[in-house]
């Protein structure tokens, strides 16, 4: 079961952004995971095809952090992490482990969306615990 979901899509290829709904819908699942959007290559200022307004109201609707980045300028990219890791569970498997001394389990990243050829540097990466 997924524990956090980084949803990616491009700044400048407004199609992407399109998709986001239907990327929640798929990742959502039965127990909710965490989820932060992402809006990937913001240093293509002059591309861009989605406003940080628009993105952020879609990411208010669907009840998330919304995170710009850019692996071209190494721009928050590990602020959507790190976000994304603040809003994980706190009664998490993994952090009950810590709490009691026992060694927490492998966490295999593995990126969950068709779309993620996409992106090389951030992908669509869900947590497996
Ligand atoms: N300017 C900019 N370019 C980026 C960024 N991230 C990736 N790219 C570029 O976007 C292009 C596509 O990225 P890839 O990671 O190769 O993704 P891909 O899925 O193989 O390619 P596409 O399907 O064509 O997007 C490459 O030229 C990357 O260098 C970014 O943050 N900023």
């Amino acid at each position: 079961i997924a524990a956090g979901v980084l949803l990616v899509f491009d700044l400048i290829n407004r199609a992407s952004f399109e998709h986001v709904p239907e990327w929640y819908h798929e990742a959502a699942g039965d127990e909710l995971p965490a989820f932060v959007l992402v809006g990937h290559k913001c240093d293509l200022v002059d591309e861009r095809a989605v406003s940080a307004e628009e993105a952020g109201h879609l990411a208010a609707t669907l009840g998330m952090a919304f995170v710009e980045t850019s692996a071209h300028s190494n721009l928050n990219v590990e602020l959507a992490f790190q976000t994304l890791a603040g809003d994980l569970p706190q009664n998490s498997t993994t952090h009950r482990a810590e709490v009691t001394g026992t060694p927490p389990p492998a966490i295999p990243l593995q990126c969950c969306l068709k779309s993620t050829s996409l992106y090389q540097q951030l992908r669509i990466i869900s947590l497996f615990m």
